[in-house]
């Protein structure tokens, strides 16, 4: 039997507000890739979705996602699953404005319109708040431009986490990387 989740990402009043650090990049900046080969950002990735992010005012990050065919789920339609990628990735994003490791703990996803190869969505995260070391966000991908009609909605939580998650449970990583994903204090 396949159990569901039990938690939820909806947001709780009793948050503590979010922070941003102050050597978070400057609003306007161009967010580097976390990790070359990175599906959602890594410019190395043969078959990623390539997407580019920016910092923004307060705790918040705005990126962008161009729908091509090899994202389809159907005939001219994207696959929800790369649609729930690309909010992943910017939600991730608020990362470098916290200045804090942290790891998808939960992402609910409401599909609101189908997106067809060609878009472009303007990706937008907010940092909501923290409950000790989960992160609450929420975020929103309209279609073609900032102001356009909402077709992706999010509420995700994420966990901070140590630079020893990364080099316990995945691959050796250089030394340069492991200061990239040290807490700052
Ligand atoms: C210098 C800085 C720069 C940084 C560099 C920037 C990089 C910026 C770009 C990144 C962009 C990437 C974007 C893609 C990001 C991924 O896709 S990450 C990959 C997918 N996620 C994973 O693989 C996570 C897998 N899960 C786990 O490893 C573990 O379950 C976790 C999440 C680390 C938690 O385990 P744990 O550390 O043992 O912690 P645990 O005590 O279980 O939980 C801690 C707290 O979190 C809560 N929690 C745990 N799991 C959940 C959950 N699923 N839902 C809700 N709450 C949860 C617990 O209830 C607990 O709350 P409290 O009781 O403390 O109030």
């Amino acid at each position: 039997m396949i159990e569901p989740p039990v938690r939820s990402a909806a947001h709780r009043a009793d948050l503590d507000p979010p922070e941003r650090h102050p050597e978070a990049p400057a609003p306007g900046t161009v967010l580097p890739s976390h990790y070359a080969d990175c599906v959602g950002c890594g410019p190395n990735h043969p078959t990623g979705l390539r997407m580019v992010t920016t910092a923004g005012p307060d705790v918040t990050v705005t990126g962008t996602f161009t729908v091509t065919a090899a994202h389809q789920g159907a005939p001219g339609l994207a696959h929800g699953g790369v649609l729930a990628t690309a909010l992943d990735e910017v939600l991730g994003g608020l990362s470098w404005l916290l200045r804090k490791p942290m790891v998808t703990g939960r992402l609910e996803t409401d599909y609101i319109r189908p997106v067809p190869v060609g878009t472009t969505l303007a990706l937008a995260a907010r940092c909501v708040g923290f409950s000790g070391r989960r992160m609450y966000a929420k975020g929103q991908g309209r279609l073609d431009t900032p102001d356009g009609p909402i077709a992706i909605r999010a509420a995700a939580v994420f966990v901070v986490v140590g630079v020893e998650h990364f080099t316990e449970h995945g691959a050796d990583m250089t030394a340069e990387q492991v200061h990239d994903y040290e807490v700052n204090p």
